[in-house]
């Protein structure tokens, strides 16, 4: 009989294609039958608050890692920046897969970027690290609270709440609402999330021949952009209630560039601290190291480090 193996999965739209995407890969690069366990996790059922104050990136992955635990999956798909710096004790990160596009995008009806947008405009975004950098670009700008998933965004975008919203590129390609897009941010000019637009696989970290297996998923040169850009948040004591950018971008001959940003935390007021680092990166160590050293640049300029979570 063929082996089975079970994902963890979401049920958002988003959530359910990556890990579609994760069983078509595995089916074909392995013999074995893949399946779903399309999960309800309480990021997805928490809609009214911010997600900086009910608990964080760990909302979306804890109801898997239960799965996984109770031997019910697998593996979870995640996207990656929603997956907490450190896993709790008995869970593995097994890869780390290509980055998707890792911008954000400028999605309106009316509007086609930042600059076209009159004084005063209301753009939604619920995400911290995105009102502080859009105020820093445009401080005009009145910026609303917008969650749930992609296709309840885009919904409260149609029924005229906002003026625009911004939203990740990756999880609208995927979806296939490319045509929503008007503009990319540059990634110099609206810093990505530590991980965002790559997949990672967890696993039970004593599941050594799965991890093994997956190896085969990995992308090394996102893998390792994404150990800086991770390393950034863990070293600060990462939470998503903090407004934290980090993004790696490879350049010729090896060298990994990282840009970091940290507004003021939730409520308070205070400076958009910047720093760009960059060196030579041949292992996963090289890139963490990068990662330790912007983490530090944002210490020397004033930024307070918070409890690990
Ligand atoms: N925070 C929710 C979330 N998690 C992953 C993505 C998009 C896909 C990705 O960045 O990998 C999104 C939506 C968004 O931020 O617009």
């Amino acid at each position: 009989m063929r082996e089975i193996l079970k994902i963890a999965t979401r049920k958002s739209r988003l959530a359910l294609w990556q890990a579609e995407h994760v069983q078509a890969l595995l089916e074909a690069q392995w013999s074995v039958q893949v399946e779903l366990v399309p999960l309800s996790t309480r990021g997805d059922e928490i809609l009214d608050r911010s997600l900086s104050k009910v608990g964080g990136k760990g909302l979306f992955v804890k109801e898997l890692e239960l799965a996984l635990e109770r031997g019910e999956a697998d593996l979870a798909v995640h996207s990656l920046k929603d997956v907490p710096m450190s896993l709790p004790e008995g869970f593995a990160l097994a890869c780390v897969m290509e980055r998707e596009d890792p911008r954000d995008a400028f999605v309106s009806p009316r509007y086609g970027c930042l600059a076209d947008l009159p004084q005063g405009a209301c753009v939604g975004t619920s995400s911290l690290r995105r009102s502080t950098q859009l105020k820093s670009l445009r401080p005009d700008l009145r910026i609303e609270p917008l969650r749930g998933n992609l296709d309840t965004r885009l919904r409260k975008l149609d029924e005229g709440g906002f003026d625009a919203i911004i939203l990740a590129a990756a999880g609208l390609l995927r979806l296939e609402l490319a045509e929503r897009i008007r503009g990319y941010f540059a990634t110099d000019e609206l810093i990505p999330c530590a991980g965002q637009g790559a997949l990672g696989i967890e696993v039970r970290a004593d599941r050594a021949s799965l991890i093994e297996r997956l190896g085969t998923l990995a992308h090394i040169p996102t893998a390792w952009a994404c150990a800086a850009e991770r390393e950034v948040s863990r070293r600060l004591g990462g939470s998503c209630s903090m407004p934290l950018a980090a993004h790696a971008v490879w350049l010729p001959a090896g060298e990994l560039e990282l840009s970091v940003a940290l507004g003021p935390a939730e409520g308070e007021s205070g400076p958009l601290l910047r720093s760009i680092h960059r060196a030579p990166v041949n292992d996963e160590g090289a890139a963490r190291t990068l990662g330790a050293l912007a983490a530090q640049a944002l210490v020397d300029q004033g930024a307070r480090t918070q409890a690990s979570v």
